[in-house]
């Protein structure tokens, strides 16, 4: 994995009186894995500008190195530009390839689409905890369509080794309700699969976090292909239809990773304004700023920046999270600085994320002082008169500790206290520079 920043073992953050500046945010983790395998499997050369580089990106740059699609880095002082030289459209160079998929969901999830639908001798493995991420239900949709993948472990779950099958669906259908990143795979390979008929994928049961499948398509429609969809029930790709290369296609800010600034300025005086996400952004974490709102901040926003600010002390909030389960874990840390008790619910899919996040984040918040009520789906903040100094554990969840470090900030409420935030190189999952970033907005 690489691992740019030198962190130390720990990471300990003084209390910080006020948070105000400018946050240029690295690119977005959802769009940059999405774009490198849409760029791998299209006709013509990709110019990717400001991919995220950052542990997920590179697990999937790797992997595309080891099937033999070739890409480079183009030197420049500014953002992060790579170019994409695929091998022959729809399919990879290389038959066979042993994969470490670190803990990227949006790695492991969508290439294990492609390469079952490609066929061939690959096995894809990740740190302990990718193999108790769920992949059953992704892993069931395909095999029934006529892929040949095996889970090598335990059923259901990474490792997988995946042998050479023969689609001959037309039907495809898969849950939803554990990652939607499940039907994000599927819909990404649909255009291999309708070579001669159309594909339809039906998603049996409820889907989460649907703002993602909106991605999904949208970035498919960059690369020229459409999907007919039936509002979250069923998708229909017609055949002919082949990824094309847009050319250079950009990568967003991470909206994200956004989250842990503005909740910064709302909590903490502000204005803290964060640059490369916006009114534009196509990323569903942009609909985190209606929580803020709702919590008494005040938001203003620009086609490719948002700002947050404080306007007194935050109001509780009681909302349902299922359309941004990554944001919501820092609504649980602006409740700290809240008036009463909050509710974040239907998260359920927290527990199967990096780390247990209801349980870890609910153990943490503890250690604060907070009253935390925790059940299978939701999470109820009541904070503490008083927010206790504490050495924050981290979990290898990059959310965990940047999250923890906003607990450092003086609310109008009450007031942040000195944090120890344990293993802090995790951030380099999304966001390897985060303690500089935030250091530069603590005032
Ligand atoms: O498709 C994506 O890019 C993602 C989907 C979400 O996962 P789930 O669909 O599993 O909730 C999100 O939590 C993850 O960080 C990124
Ligand atoms: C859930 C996350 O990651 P992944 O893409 O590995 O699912 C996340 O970044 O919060």
């Amino acid at each position: 994995m690489t691992q740019q920043t030198p962190y130390p073992h720990h990471i300990d953050l003084q209390p910080v009186a006020h948070a105000e500046g400018v946050v240029r945010l690295p690119g977005s983790k959802s769009i940059s894995n999405r774009i490198l395998l849409l760029a791998a499997l299209a006709q013509g050369e990709t110019r990717v500008v400001d991919l995220l580089a950052s542990d997920d990106t590179a697990v999937m740059l790797d992997s595309l190195h080891k099937l033999g699609v070739q890409w480079h880095e183009q030197p420049q002082t500014d953002g992060h530009t790579v170019h994409v030289v695929p091998g022959a459209a729809g399919v990879f160079p290389n038959a066979s390839a042993d994969l470490f998929m670190g803990n990227a969901g949006t790695a492991i999830r969508p290439l294990t689409a492609a390469l079952a639908v490609i066929g061939g001798d690959y096995t894809l493995h990740g740190v302990p905890r990718m193999h108790e991420r769920p992949i059953g239900d992704l892993v069931d949709a395909l095999n029934a369509a006529g892929t040949a993948i095996t889970c090598t472990g335990n059923p259901g779950y990474p490792p997988l080794h995946i042998g050479r099958g023969k689609i001959h669906a037309q039907r495809l259908s898969v849950r939803g309700n554990v990652s939607s990143q499940f039907l994000t795979a599927l819909l990404m390979v649909a255009p291999l699969m309708a070579r001669e008929h159309a594909i339809s994928i039906d998603v049996v049961g409820e889907l989460i976090s649907k703002p993602y499948i909106e991605i999904t398509l949208n970035l498919m429609r960059r690369f020229g292909v459409t999907v007919a969809q039936d509002g979250w029930s069923s998708f229909t790709v017609q055949p002919g239809q082949q990824y094309q290369s847009p050319g250079t296609i950009h990568v967003e800010g991470d909206a994200s990773s956004a989250s842990y600034f503005l909740a910064a300025g709302a909590i903490a005086g502000g204005p803290v304004r964060v640059e490369g996400v916006g009114r534009d952004s196509i990323q569903g974490d942009v609909r985190f700023v209606a929580a803020l709102e709702q919590m008494g901040a005040t938001i203003t926003m620009g086609d490719n920046w948002i700002e947050a600010r404080s306007n007194g002390v935050l109001k509780a909030i009681d909302a349902d999270f299922n359309h941004i389960p990554d944001a919501a874990m820092t609504i649980a840390i602006a409740a700290l600085y809240a008036d009463g008790t909050s509710t974040l619910r239907n998260i359920a899919s927290w527990r199967v994320k990096e780390t247990d996040r209801i349980a870890a984040m609910a153990t943490e918040l503890r250690k604060l002082g907070a009253v935390v009520e925790e059940g299978a789906d939701y999470l109820r903040v009541t904070p503490p008169a008083v927010i206790t100094a504490a050495t924050i554990d981290t979990y290898d969840d990059h959310r965990m500790a940047m999250c923890f470090s906003l607990a450092s900030l003086d609310g109008a409420a009450r007031k942040g206290n000195a944090m120890r935030i344990n293993d802090p190189k995790c951030v380099a999952k999304t966001f390897p520079e985060y303690f500089a970033a935030f250091a530069a907005i603590a005032r």
